[in-house]
């Protein structure tokens, strides 16, 4: 692959790159809820034909029997090992019902728990987005069950996050780890289901975005039943709003991208500036457009991209395909073949599939733009689609690929200098100390107005490759 032009090595870049690695921005969020008496109830039937049961979790009195006979109704969970449903003890051991066989009186739309969510996790795109919770399972892990590390299996593209819901029972182990080892979390849940001083039975809950790695820790005594929930994108209400977004991160990082706007030293032809983006986000490998990714990023990533946006840098989400040992592409198609695996395989070359679908040449910051050609600076490391097994899910809670968790980029357009210091300093101007004003007017000498112009046409015209 060609080299890519990692900007870190000028201090204004290395900056930038340090503050928005740094943006405080959470990813997950857990907490208990009061469980209402009267929303304790579970009912359960093991299939069409048998009689429904019920327990009461809100009683706070139920009897290992009682859910030994939960479990009678349940069946042994399996997981998604790449393209096959496997049922592997030494993985996960754990029974699990399918929400068609159970109803819950416990309502998590009206439980408050949505709305702590969307205040935590959706910090940065609050004001555009609803929360859609669908209900996906329930598990009951006895003595000895657990369930090893994996990602959750996107089964659509507007799945953001997995929310758990423990039901109080008496039980201790099953904590759930989040992150490598429990390097995020580490939710004892046997802990959090009653309340240390009245003893009241209560719920508790953990939402995270759903490509972080989880796993479930053996249980040690008891039962731990619990309801896992996808969390989707609804409706967007309307532009976001930059009420939602004042926060320290935000301004520290705006003031970076100033800095970087105002240094004569980055792009001076224009161009843009890359982002690797730090999330995975669940893409169709047969039929993605980028151009419609408008609402899912999650944390860091939709911060940086509420301050390119901001300060009108046109950022983009794109996916980066590289050639082995060749060019590297910016791309809105997530691919152009049958499906992804023909990306690579089928003779046309890879810069002709690109031209046609609209895709840019990543080019050298060095370099001119043109109408195929990108000189691309990348502040963050960007991670590259070269073949087709790294996006899929290795270990996954169900085996369905119609949709993977994908690496992909933000492109934020980065003008030539006069234009965008010009555009800073009429719409900006409170960002720029007095100095950096003054060394801005200093560098512009060296940047003629109609040159420029004239430059930009000449390169048009000598782009034919
Ligand atoms: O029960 C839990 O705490 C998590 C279960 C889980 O990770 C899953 O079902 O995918
Ligand atoms: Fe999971």
């Amino acid at each position: 692959m060609a080299p890519l032009s990692i900007g870190s090595k000028n201090p204004i870049v290395a900056a930038l790159k340090k503050d928005v690695l740094d943006i405080v921005a959470p990813n997950l969020c857990h907490g208990t809820v009061r469980l209402d008496p009267s929303e304790g109830s579970l009912f359960y039937k093991k299939n069409e034909s048998s009689e429904a049961r019920f327990l009461d979790f809100a009683s706070g009195n139920l009897k290992d029997e009682d859910i030994q006979r939960l479990v009678e109704a349940s069946e042994r969970a399996t997981f998604g090992r790449n393209n096959e449903d496997i049922l592997d003890e030494s993985y996960r051991k754990a029974w699990k019902m399918d929400a068609s066989q159970f109803s819950s009186q416990f309502d998590v739309s009206k439980s408050g728990i949505l709305d702590i969510v969307h205040d935590q996790l959706l910090r940065y795109a609050k004001s555009t987005k609803n929360i859609e919770a669908h209900l996906y399972k329930l598990n009951v892990y006895g003595p000895g069950s657990f369930f090893k590390a994996h990602v959750d299996t996107p089964l659509s593209d507007k799945l953001f996050a997995t929310l758990v819901i423990v039901l109080p029972t008496i039980h201790a182990g099953g904590n759930l780890l989040l992150g490598e080892d429990g390097a995020l979390l580490n939710f004892d849940s046997a802990k959090r289901v009653y309340d240390p001083k009245t003893k009241a039975p209560r719920v508790a809950f953990v939402a995270f975005y759903s490509d972080i790695e989880h796993q479930v820790l053996p249980v040690e005594s008891g039962y731990r039943v619990t309801l896992t929930y996808s969390l989707h994108f609804s409706v967007f209400n309307g532009p976001l709003m930059l009420k939602s977004l004042s926060s320290d991160s935000f301004t520290t990082v705006l003031k970076s991208f100033a800095t970087a706007i105002a240094s004569p030293s980055i792009l001076p032809k224009g161009g843009a500036l890359g982002f690797g983006l730090l999330y995975r986000y669940p893409i169709d490998p047969k039929n993605t457009n980028l151009r419609e990714f408008t609402g899912a990023l999650k944390g860091n990533d939709a911060l940086l991209r509420a301050v390119c946006k901001f300060l009108g840098l046109e950022p983009s989400v794109k996916i980066l395909y590289s050639e082995p040992d060749g060019d590297t592409f910016l791309s809105d198609e997530v691919t152009y073949g049958e499906d992804i695996s023909d990306l690579y395989g089928d003779g046309i070359p890879l810069k002709k599939r690109m031209r046609d679908a609209g895709g840019k040449l990543v080019v050298g910051y060095g370099d001119s733009a043109s109408s195929f050609k990108l000189p691309v600076l990348w502040v963050t490391q960007p991670s590259e689609m070269v073949t087709t097994d790294i996006a899929y899910v290795t270990y996954g809670n169900e085996a369905n690929l119609s949709f993977m968790y994908g690496d992909l980029v933000l492109a934020a357009t980065f003008p030539a200098y006069r234009q965008r210091v010009q555009h800073l300093k009429k719409k900006f101007p409170h960002m720029l100390t007095k100095k950096e004003l003054e060394d801005i007017e200093t560098a512009l000498e060296d940047f003629p107005e109609e040159e420029e112009e004239e430059e930009k046409e000449k390169e048009e015209e000598s782009d034919e490759d």
